[in-house]
């Protein structure tokens, strides 16, 4: 069964009223952030300036790929879509005044440029935080791609940890499930153990787990019969969130119902740290594929 309203009406509306002449890309507006529409014959996407957050992903002919939050505070995160997590993951380690997750996804970034390859359409994303500058080179195509470059512009090293936090759309919690991860060491962050995963990974419960593997992250939605595979590179490990039944507040349950987070993430398995003139990348690159069920 498939219960959850999907939150895709808004950006339904916004496409509606966008007027594209003649480019793949439209500037819009929606609940005080600056967007950009993308519309070519192979998908449409919206990415928000806040942030440089894809918040929508819909190859021609096939479901969203990503959920978005319809609820978005006046000015913080939003939630949904890709949120990039840099230059720290989770709560800042010495300092807990610092929002969760880092500045890049509460900041605005510069779009450097827009470039047509083959099908795809590339944006290229910069933010600069005091010695710390990512690029986000994101790449929309019949797939996307994620690629973010963090250099290390000062003359100290610099500690990284980071995610691409997306939130993939499902017919509903129940019916989804992580297929790769079988046998792959964890930490559960809801009672601090590390444990072992046995067999896949249903998201019917609350569930904040960091998996120390490298592997493709396979994602099965057994009603709409739909595989999403994220590949990665450049990754120490990956997370899957769900906050449960209860939902959040700007995702109430018959919202979160509709989502799971399979993050891509670096420098939580093993501290990073760059040296001054250093970079690093961290790609996260999604495709689907039908699921046949036995
Ligand atoms: O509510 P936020 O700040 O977007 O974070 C959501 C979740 O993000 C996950 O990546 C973390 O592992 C969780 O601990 C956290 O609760």
């Amino acid at each position: 069964m498939s219960p959850c309203a999907q939150p895709l009406a808004p950006f339904a509306a916004l496409f509606a009223q966008a007027n594209f002449n003649q480019s793949p890309l439209a500037r819009s507006h929606w609940q005080g952030r600056e967007l950009l529409l993308v519309q070519t014959t192979h998908m449409q996407a919206v990415v928000s300036v806040q942030g440089a957050q894809l918040l929508h992903f819909q190859p021609s002919g096939e479901r969203p790929w990503l959920w978005c939050s319809t609820l978005w505070p006046e000015k913080g995160a939003i939630r949904g879509g890709v949120p990039v997590c840099w230059p720290w993951f989770g709560p800042h380690a010495s300092d807990k005044s610092l929002p969760a997750h880092g500045w890049a996804r509460i900041s605005q970034w510069q779009l450097l440029d827009v470039l047509l390859e083959g099908e795809a359409l590339l944006l290229n994303w910069q933010l600069r935080c005091a010695d710390y500058q990512a690029q986000l080179q994101m790449r929309l195509g019949q797939t996307f791609s994620l690629k973010l470059i963090t250099q290390n512009l000062g003359g100290q090293a610099l500690p990284l940890s980071q995610a691409l936090h997306a939130y993939w759309q499902v017919s509903f919690i129940d019916n989804a499930c992580e297929t790769s991860l079988a046998d792959a060491r964890y930490h559960d962050k809801l009672d601090g153990e590390h444990k072992q995963q046995l067999g896949t990974v249903r998201f019917n419960q609350p569930l904040d787990r960091v998996y120390f593997a490298e592997k493709t992250l396979c994602l099965h939605d057994s009603v709409w019969r739909r595989q999403l595979l994220i590949d990665k590179h450049g990754s120490d490990s990956s997370v899957l969130w769900h906050p449960g039944r209860q939902g959040l507040a700007d995702a109430p349950p018959v919202l979160a119902a509709g989502f799971v987070c399979a993050e891509v993430a670096d420098g939580l398995a093993e501290p990073c740290v760059l040296q001054p003139g250093e970079r690093k990348e961290l790609i996260m690159t999604a495709h689907s594929a039908p699921l046949v069920l036995e």
